[in-house]
């Protein structure tokens, strides 16, 4: 971003900052306002707004481009700070008078280190690229600015030797054809390829020719790829980490890449990618499979760690006994594990199976055996539901973008002994939605909320809020 455009939204932070300070005077000043008359000023500012039509959802913002066929990820690159949601997070934090709500932005080039791509023909021709919004138009994304310069070379080599294969690319209209999506991530510290193909497979008994045929044509190309991605003579621009393939058996209409019942495949190389954040003298190897979630621009991520802990660390020098944390949705212990030194216990959960051996294996490499860290492997509505939050200080949640599911708010704003929540958030319209529920059926209030753009260029914002428990006794 150029000076002079930072400047212009550095001096627009600073007008939101005086604004939101000129509203809340202290108790027994002029124009003072208690809780509740502030929240009822909240409500009707948000009828007026809405009224006037301000308000534009994640969906038809989606919809305005869907039509365009361009690559999603470069829609606001020149500004990254002027795409819809960002400004409406900064309008909505302005209007919960949440002060010093800043947006942070890194590198808008080369930040994407994990990517997930679809494979389908466009002009008779097998081509790996990205939907544009809302619609299946496939967008050929050669050379993308925002992806790692490895994840645009294993495209290349990976298009070019699925053509010479005779691979066919899925047609989801008469559901034939094998390749339907890739998934490449990088290991940051070498920048060395984990590919999984996503193959679509039929295990009926009556395709049991078919099959064979296709599945010689995998072996094929899983075998050129492992040639080409480890060849020592500098041939090729692919270094491969690992190779899988993932079977998909989902007819036409699926949306999903990945399927909860698919068979995955380990064919070459190491099963997982290890990343180690930079954060203080912490070593805490992340254990990244491809079934497992994993932060698309995990250098922008590790910003967000790092503060949940410089804070978590204040509140726990503050506390007389160390502090319990439960985390919900945590992935692999993502951020659970860069406080678990903070606190007497950690208990992380998420209701995907496979991160359970990856969140013990880097547990054994961190030397930790008193049990005071574990994991389950349980949805947010089971962990809570098993009474967990009963036994929390502190809470660590980091949902899909639909944010909390219904009981997990319910039991958010019901709960009494949790001192602080942390809320991390891929998704503002639902992040906003539960911030506001939080707020007004629950003891909570926002104590510092930040915005962090992790995909520069795409309609999107990662929201961290750490909510305390209101000490006013005016609500
Ligand atoms: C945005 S990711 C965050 C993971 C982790 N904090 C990280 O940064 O790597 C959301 C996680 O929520 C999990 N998840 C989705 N729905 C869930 C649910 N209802 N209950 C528990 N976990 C869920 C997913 O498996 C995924 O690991």
């Amino acid at each position: 971003m150029g000076k002079a455009k930072c400047k212009e939204s550095q001096n627009k932070r600073k007008q939101v900052r005086k604004q939101s300070k000129k509203v809340i005077p202290k108790p027994g000043e002029k124009g003072f306002k208690t809780s509740t008359q502030l929240r009822n000023e909240r409500k009707r500012r948000a009828k007026k707004k809405e009224k006037s039509g301000y308000r534009q959802t994640e969906s038809e913002s989606v919809e305005a481009v869907s039509s365009m066929n361009i690559d999603p990820s470069l829609l606001y690159v020149k500004n990254p700070r002027k795409a819809p949601l960002v400004q409406k997070a900064v309008h909505f934090f302005a209007q919960q008078n949440v002060p010093n709500f800043t947006v942070f932005c890194g590198p808008a080039k080369a930040w994407r280190t994990v990517a997930k791509l679809a494979v389908r023909n466009v002009n008779n021709e097998l081509t790996v690229g990205l939907f544009a919004p809302g619609s299946h138009n496939l967008v050929a994304v050669p050379d993308c600015p925002a992806h790692h310069p490895s994840v645009n070379c294993t495209v290349d080599v990976l298009q070019e030797t699925a053509r010479r294969s005779g691979i066919r690319a899925f047609d989801e209209v008469t559901g034939t054809g094998n390749l339907r999506h890739v998934a490449i991530n990088v290991e940051r510290a070498t920048g060395s390829v984990q590919l999984t193909l996503v193959w679509k497979f039929t295990d009926q008994p009556a395709d049991a020719t078919t099959n064979k045929e296709e599945s010689e044509a995998l072996d094929r190309l899983c075998k050129k790829l492992i040639q080409q991605g480890t060849s020592s003579k500098g041939e090729s621009s692919l270094t491969l980490h690992s190779l899988w393939v993932h079977y998909n058996a989902a007819w036409k209409h699926d949306n999903a890449i990945f399927n909860h019942t698919g068979r995955w495949e380990h064919r070459h190389g190491p099963k997982s990618i290890v990343e180690n954040l930079a954060i203080d003298d912490l070593k805490i190897p992340l254990q990244f499979p491809p079934n497992v979630f994993r932060q698309a621009n995990l250098d922008a991520f590790t910003g967000i760690i790092r503060k949940i802990r410089n804070v978590l660390q204040e509140r726990a020098s503050l506390s007389a006994a160390p502090p319990a944390c439960v985390e919900l949705y945590g992935g692999v212990g993502t951020l659970g594990l860069h406080v678990a030194d903070l606190c007497r216990s950690l208990v992380s959960s998420d209701e995907n199976p496979h991160n359970k051996a990856c969140f013990e294996e880097t547990v054994r490499q961190m030397k930790v055996s008193d049990g005071s860290v574990s994991y389950k492997s349980l949805n947010a509505t089971e962990m809570v539901n098993s009474g967990v939050l009963n036994e929390a200080d502190w809470i660590v949640v980091d949902p899909p973008r639909k944010g909390l599911d219904d009981v997990v708010l319910g039991a958010m704003a019901e709960v009494t002994r949790p001192q602080i929540l942390v809320y991390v958030s891929c998704g503002f319209d639902a992040f906003q939605r539960d911030c506001k529920y939080l707020v007004q059926h629950g003891q909570w209030e926002v104590l510092h909320a930040e915005g962090h753009i992790l995909f520069p260029g795409s309609d999107a914002i990662e929201t961290l809020a750490f909510f305390v428990r209101r000490t006013d006794d005016d609500s």
